[in-house]
């Protein structure tokens, strides 16, 4: 599987990323600077975690602007594979490739701590390595994580099963409506989450349950 992994002036997440798509996957990802107007030929695009432009205006909206993203776009719409993690998944709802806002954490602190993720929909590249309800850990670190949607927009990404995966055993850690931690396009490939799975990948890390979400994306293993 091939992947780009796109870094934006502020991101921090780039290199935890390309390794852990390396290490999943077998191959280093091709590093593509936010300037650049065009993508390599890849099968995955990661729009990492960070401060881009730190957070100024809202987290990811001046990213969101950057050349590149009219190429994200463009692969979005032929059924490239897209991943926004954490500020990715802000640049994502920012650039309208997904709905919804991320707003102030309701406890209006950083928050850096682990929670559990239930996967709520498994049809998706992303989520089909998991089983369906599989509860999984996986850390956080935002101070904008705090998932909205109109209530037009809540129910039909409800409707649609748009939602990947929600906070579970009471770990929401930011006020996010109906504990939505991770959101699909409706087309299913274009996925944003809070939640860094790229930061549990190895023992060192304290565990592997974020391997899982990669095992699915470069079509590893699926769950039965
Ligand atoms: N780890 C991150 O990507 C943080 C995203 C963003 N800067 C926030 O704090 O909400």
């Amino acid at each position: 599987m091939k992947s780009a992994v796109i870094t934006f002036p502020g991101s921090n997440r780039e290199r935890d990323m390309m390794k852990a798509l390396e290490l999943v996957t077998g191959k280093a990802p091709l590093s593509v600077w936010h300037t650049e107007t065009s993508l390599p030929d890849v099968d995955l695009v990661v729009l990492p975690g960070g401060f881009s432009y730190g957070d100024y205006l809202r987290a990811g909206a001046i990213a969101a602007r950057s050349p590149v993203m009219d190429a994200v776009r463009d692969a979005a719409s032929r059924g490239v594979l897209v991943l926004g993690v954490c500020n990715g998944f802000q640049m994502l709802t920012e650039a309208g490739l997904l709905p919804g806002a991320l707003m102030r954490n309701a406890g209006l602190t950083f928050v850096c701590r682990e929670v559990k993720l239930q996967t709520v929909n498994r049809t998706s590249a992303f989520t089909r390595a998991f089983t369906q309800g599989q509860v999984w850990r996986c850390p956080v670190a935002h101070h904008d994580g705090n998932y909205f949607a109109d209530a037009e927009t809540l129910a039909r990404i409800e409707g649609e099963g748009q939602v990947a995966f929600r906070y579970a055993d009471g770990t929401n850690p930011n006020g996010s409506v109906n504990h939505i931690a991770g959101v699909l396009n409706a087309r299913g490939n274009v996925l944003g989450m809070m939640p860094h799975p790229e930061n549990l990948v190895e023992p060192l890390q304290g565990g592997i349950d974020g391997r899982t979400l990669f095992e699915g994306v470069a079509g590893l293993t699926e769950a039965a």
